[in-house]
């Protein structure tokens, strides 16, 4: 039987730009960075096409990646961070971990990176008639995935919104999953595939699962904790584990449960922390 990884509330871990537990787990190693996109490279913002990396995020980003490999893991589509980022010579996993790309070696496939299309198109179709009905609402359509965004729907709405959802859920029983997220709903093949699972595939396939390599995760989001799971789990067997940082409001972090070794408050904590990184 595999046991869960520990989780602790984030108010309890350490902070990662003064944690001497991140510097000894680092010491005479060499990292290799998985980033998740927004709310960690940048803030949150009301509209999802004006999370614009800022110049500065980009040189940090850049530098970094000149020094170890680093890796997106968003839940955008992967065309889409490529272009907010303005980089386009990163690994990427885009659509929750559902589309890898590397520049280098092409399309990364997986267990899970076929056999949904159809059903994505057509709930693709379903939610964006349904949304156009409710203002306020703006549907993003990605490669595995459709997220209805619900930031500026009007509280009275909202109860539609969820309906809609659950409407498209009820057409699809068994095949579809909505997946947690800050005003948006994402729904999704109900496939067992998730950023933790292409971070282990990332780290298969770019042959980075060596003793002197020390896999760091940075996430926000609930569903980023399946990545710091996933870097938790690979301790053992004489092995450390991985290292997860979430990025947390502080007045947020006594209510969230998480699977992280410590944490940022701000994406300028970001930026300090990956640019000591790539020095
Ligand atoms: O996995 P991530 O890279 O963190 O992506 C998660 C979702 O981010 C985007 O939506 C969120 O950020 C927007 C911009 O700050 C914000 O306006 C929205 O309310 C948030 O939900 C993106 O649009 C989604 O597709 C991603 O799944």
């Amino acid at each position: 039987m595999t046991v869960p990884p520990a989780t602790t509330t984030a108010d309890r871990l350490p902070h990662a730009l003064d944690a001497a537990a991140v510097a000894e787990r680092l010491a005479g190693r060499r990292p290799a960075v998985f980033l998740d996109y927004d709310g960690v490279l940048t803030p949150i913002v009301p509209r999802p096409e004006d999370a614009i990396m800022t110049d500065d995020m980009r040189g940090i980003v850049h530098a970094l990646a000149g020094r170890c490999p680093v890796c997106v893991v968003s839940g955008r589509d992967r065309g889409v961070v490529a272009e907010l980022m303005g980089l386009d010579d990163l690994i990427i996993a885009g659509s929750h971990g559902f589309d890898i790309h590397d520049p280098q070696r092409g399309v990364i496939e997986h267990e899970a990176s076929r056999g949904w299309e159809d059903l994505v198109a057509e709930i693709t179709r379903r939610v964006t008639d349904g949304a156009a009905e409710i203002e306020g609402t703006q549907v993003e359509p990605k490669h595995a995935s459709v997220a209805l965004h619900d930031r500026h729907v009007a509280d009275a709405d909202r109860p539609r919104v969820e309906a809609l959802v659950e409407a498209v859920l009820a057409e699809h029983p068994g095949q579809l999953r909505v997946t947690p997220g800050k005003f948006v709903h994402e729904i999704q093949p109900k496939i067992d595939w998730n950023k933790g699972k292409a971070v282990d595939h990332l780290i298969d396939v770019l042959d980075l699962d060596h003793p002197d390599v020390v896999p760091i995760y940075l996430g926000d989001d609930i569903t980023d904790e399946d990545a710091f799971r996933a870097l938790a789990a690979r301790g053992g067997d004489h092995r450390e584990p991985g290292l997860g940082i979430l990025v947390i409001d502080p007045a947020d972090a006594a209510a969230r449960e998480t699977a992280a070794t410590a944490v940022l408050s701000t994406v300028d904590e970001v930026g300090r922390f990956l640019d000591g990184l790539a020095r």
